[in-house]
């Protein structure tokens, strides 16, 4: 298994150095140069294990032999037995033809555990037998940020900088990250929004010779290992719902793309999947792009599902790279046209391409307080902002009604309780493990949205960059 740049330009790289390299070299995102397949047989062999059990089939083939059977069902293993619910990721039924899958049990409450709690231990584990280090940096709208804190707090052979658009995450999802006070963490309130954290990120990575001289890896979803580990909950949701003798469709709250990507990845392997339904907010660039063909950045705008307050959606490229059978010099230009212009457009052919699998849908304020109204009238049950974005996706589709659709329940509602105060007039409180988090003190630093300021930022607190020095 090797993984290919969706700019064609960078070099094929192992797993293991995919993990470690975070973007391409050529600017690109790193995707598997074949997919896996997964057979009817191989689905219905799933239907009795364990979540555990189950993330090792899906993702040994994508680690190509660089990391043996038994270590890495050790560290899977271990990753999913820091989550609160025996299931990992319970489904939950909301109605005749809908369910949630609970991606929120994991120590930080969203769905980004599912992925980091295994990313923490897949690094100290290539790092370890490298004897190496690296420096991470990562943007995040709130829920990356504390995940990839939490999975990598303490860890000797890495130090992590975090940008947040500041005042614009939840005070929960900030305290989160900026409440752990481990000497290798270092939070970032940026001036800005969570497009400039990215852009600042991928900055830093485009800089060859700061990369280098920090071995800067990547926590965001432009990590390759983020996609593989979160595709692993498609099957299972897939196959719990009778795959492969039936089709499901999938309705996913989306902002980055990553995690629709995932559910893309795993149709690619051979889950038999009918729709993907992206659900989006007022920023609802890619619900345009699925009407349209045309994809137009505006400015962001703040909403009740913060962590989604995202136009330029990095993942995006790795479907376009598909879209556009694998012609990476198309996917550059067509990129670098988006990065001067703020807009590109697909033919009329890739639209219908792109539709016959994806369709959008825009939720607004009222429409998300409705569907969080709704769930809690009708069974007491609480959603979180997000999570609404994506029922009201899967309400809004249309579909056949003998496909099942699943929504994606991406983050716990105690992260949102003035949203969900809101719709319910209920606030829920935070797990036990976090019922102080008001009371811990934080620490972090407000800085402006200028590249040099950050790299510099960066640097002096690299462990690496001294030790290169
Ligand atoms: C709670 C929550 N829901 C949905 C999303 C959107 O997911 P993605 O960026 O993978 O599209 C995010 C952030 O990524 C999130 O934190
Ligand atoms: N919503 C995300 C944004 C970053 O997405 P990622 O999947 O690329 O890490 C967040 O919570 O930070």
């Amino acid at each position: 298994m090797s993984y290919i740049s969706t700019r064609g330009q960078a070099p094929a790289l192992a797993f293991d150095d995919v993990l470690l390299a975070g973007l391409a070299r050529d600017g690109g995102l790193y995707v598997p140069a074949a997919w896996p397949r997964l057979t009817p047989d191989d689905l219905r062999r799933f239907r009795g294990l364990s979540y555990a059990e189950l993330a090792v089939e899906v993702m040994l083939p994508f680690l190509g032999g660089t990391i043996g059977r038994d270590d890495f069902a050790r560290l899977v293993t271990d990753a999913y037995g820091s989550f609160a619910h025996q299931a990992v990721v319970p489904l939950v039924q909301l109605d005749a033809r809908t369910w949630m899958m609970e991606l929120f049990h994991g120590p930080t409450l969203a769905f980004k555990d599912v992925a980091l709690q295994l990313l923490g231990r897949l690094f100290d584990h290539v790092l370890a037998a490298r004897d190496s280090r690296v420096t991470i940096v990562g943007a995040t709208s709130g829920d990356t940020g504390s995940a990839a804190i939490e999975a990598c707090r303490d860890r000797d052979r890495v130090d992590i900088v975090i940008l947040h658009p500041r005042g614009r995450t939840s005070e929960v999802q900030r305290r989160q990250m900026t409440s752990v006070l481990s000497s290798n963490v270092h939070n970032v309130a940026l001036e800005g929004t969570f497009d400039d954290c990215q852009d600042a990120v991928k900055a830093m990575f485009n800089d060859a010779a700061y990369r280098d001289a920090l071995n800067l890896s990547a926590v965001n979803s432009i990590n390759w290992a983020r996609i593989m580990a979160q595709i692993v909950y498609y099957v299972a949701a897939a196959v719990a719902l009778g795959a492969p003798d039936r089709e499901v469709a999938f309705a996913v709250p989306t902002g980055n793309f990553g995690n629709v990507y995932a559910a893309y990845a795993a149709r690619q392997m051979g889950v038999p999947v009918a729709k993907l339904i992206v659900g989006t907010n007022e920023n609802d660039i890619l619900a345009r792009f699925f009407a349209s063909g045309e994809m137009k950045a505006d400015g962001v705008v703040p909403t009740l599902s913060p962590s989604m307050d995202i136009q330029v959606s990095s993942n995006f490229e790795r479907l376009l790279f598909d879209l556009m059978d694998r012609d990476g010099a198309a996917v550059a230009t067509c990129m670098a046209g988006f990065r001067e212009t703020g807009r590109f457009e697909v033919s009329q052919g890739q639209l219908a391409r792109v539709r016959d699998l994806f369709a959008g849908h825009r939720c607004d304020t009222a429409g998300t307080l409705a569907v969080m109204q709704d769930a809690y009238a009708r069974s007491g049950y609480l959603v979180d902002p997000h999570s609404a974005v994506g029922v009201a996706a899967a309400h809004a589709a249309g579909l056949d009604p003998s496909v099942p659709v699943i929504v994606m329940g991406t983050a716990h509602p105690a992260k949102f309780p003035d949203a969900v105060e809101k719709a319910t007039g209920l606030r829920p409180p935070l797990p036990r493990h976090l019922a102080d988090l008001y009371d811990r003190p934080e620490r972090m630093d407000i800085l402006a949205n200028d590249i040099q300021i950050l790299k510099e930022y960066v640097r002096a607190r690299s462990r690496v960059a001294r030790i290169n020095a």
